[in-house]
């Protein structure tokens, strides 16, 4: 039985996880964290009914309470911490909270393998878009010319998307060397070009908040005379996370040190 803890229980992904946990047969949810509605039941807050795990306020108060998986969707301004923390009580990770680079995760990488403890992050655990990360890093090894569009509800946080981060991040390591003007060169408002993600040839990313969109990602390619754009549009349910959370769940504990991305456990 792998004993999980939920950071981010109350929130809209931490709901579907509260109630998939305590559905599958092997996982057990043994804390579930939220900043609101500490002391109530977390299956209740889910709408499952109670289920016996009261919600704590904090991840320090969960980690006192023997577990094998800490698993986060809270916020950008959270996670980092709660990763750190939870490796040094011995606990594997499993973050879904959007919100940090390529920094951010050396340093959780490092505090991982020292401590022999298991990290997956991904920007996004839903197939779909894992797919579309998996295409786009083969188109990228036919065409030099690749930019991303991010789109996300007006009330996002954080900027770019988890989802176009990780996949500027993967794609600059791939990715051949752009035939467009290099933006220093360029007259005008360079702000206008985007921004340029990832350590090796960094991905220009264009980002879009407004009402009306819930997630979208938009890859594009382009050649002479001819495009391709690989396109992922979300949904407004949970659902499409909650699988790719779980297998992480369940493979998190196999391998010391950090792994990024849905595509790095899946067959
Ligand atoms: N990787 C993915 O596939 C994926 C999918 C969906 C959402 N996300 C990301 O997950 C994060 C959460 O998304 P959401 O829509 O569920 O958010 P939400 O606002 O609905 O829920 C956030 C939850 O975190 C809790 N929380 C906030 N700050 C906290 C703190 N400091 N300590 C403890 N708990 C805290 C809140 O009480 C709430 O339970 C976002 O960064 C989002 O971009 C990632
Ligand atoms: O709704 C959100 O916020 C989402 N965030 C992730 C991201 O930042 O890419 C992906 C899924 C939805």
């Amino acid at each position: 039985m792998i004993r999980v803890i939920i950071a981010g229980a109350t929130g809209w992904v931490g709901r579907a996880l509260v109630a998939a946990v305590h559905e599958a047969p092997d996982l057990a949810l043994v804390a579930a964290v939220a900043r609101s509605a500490a002391g109530r039941d977390a299956g209740e807050v889910a709408g499952i009914g109670p289920i016996g795990v009261e919600i704590v306020p904090d991840v320090d108060a969960a980690l006192a309470v023997q577990a094998d998986v800490l698993v986060d969707y809270t916020k950008p301004g959270a996670v980092k911490e709660h990763a750190l923390k939870a490796i040094a009580a011995g606990c594997h990770v499993v973050v879904g909270t959007s919100g940090l680079g390529a920094e951010d995760y050396a340093e959780i990488d490092d505090a991982a393998e020292e401590r022999g403890i298991g990290v997956i992050a991904a920007g996004n655990f839903s197939i779909t878009a894992t797919l579309m990360k998996r295409f786009a890093l083969e188109a990228a090894k036919y065409v030099p010319d690749v930019e991303i569009i991010d789109y996300a509800a007006a009330q996002k946080p954080d900027v770019p998307s988890g989802t176009a981060r990780e996949l500027a991040e993967t794609l600059s390591f791939e990715r051949q060397h752009p035939t467009s003007r290099p933006i220093d060169d360029l007259t005008g408002i360079r702000e206008t070009r985007g921004g340029a993600i990832g350590l090796s040839t960094p991905v220009q990313v264009h980002s879009v908040r407004m009402p009306g969109y819930r997630l979208s990602c938009e890859v594009l390619f382009g050649l002479d005379d001819e495009r391709l754009a690989l396109r992922h549009d979300a949904g407004s349910s949970a659902a499409p996370y909650v699988g790719g959370t779980l297998l992480a769940v369940r493979k998190v504990a196999e391998k010391p040190g950090l792994r990024r991305g849905l595509d790095s456990i899946m067959d």
